[in-house]
């Protein structure tokens, strides 16, 4: 399977349209602003039922205003097609949740 860095990260999220996500040294990040704690914690239990069901798990920080999201496969310590589809579900979700990408610092 292919392991994404670097550039050739940025092309595929780039090829992918994932806009939500940005390329960090330990994975794909992104931050969602759910505005609130429950509505947090319901994006979590909704994160948590696409990745059982594709037996790829993210990184989760919930706070009261954002969900953070970390993706990286583990079993290589590197960004793989596993993180990428993954991605793309856990951006359909929040979409559909109407949940805006935080912006940037
Ligand atoms: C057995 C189980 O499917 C594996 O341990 C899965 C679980 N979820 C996982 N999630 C992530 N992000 N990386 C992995 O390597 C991984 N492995």
């Amino acid at each position: 399977m292919t392991e994404y860095s670097g550039q050739q990260l940025t092309h595929a999220l780039q090829e992918a349209q994932l806009t939500d996500w940005h390329a960090a040294e330990d994975g794909l990040r992104t931050r969602f602003s759910t505005g609130d704690f429950m509505a947090g914690l319901e994006l979590v239990q909704r994160i948590a039922a696409v990745a059982e069901d594709a037996g790829h798990h993210p990184d989760l920080l919930l706070t009261f205003p954002h969900v953070e999201v970390r993706l990286i496969s583990h079993d290589v310590e590197a960004v793989t097609d596993r993180d990428l589809q993954l991605a793309r579900q856990i951006s359909e979700l929040a979409a559909s949740a109407e949940i805006e990408v935080a912006p940037t610092d």
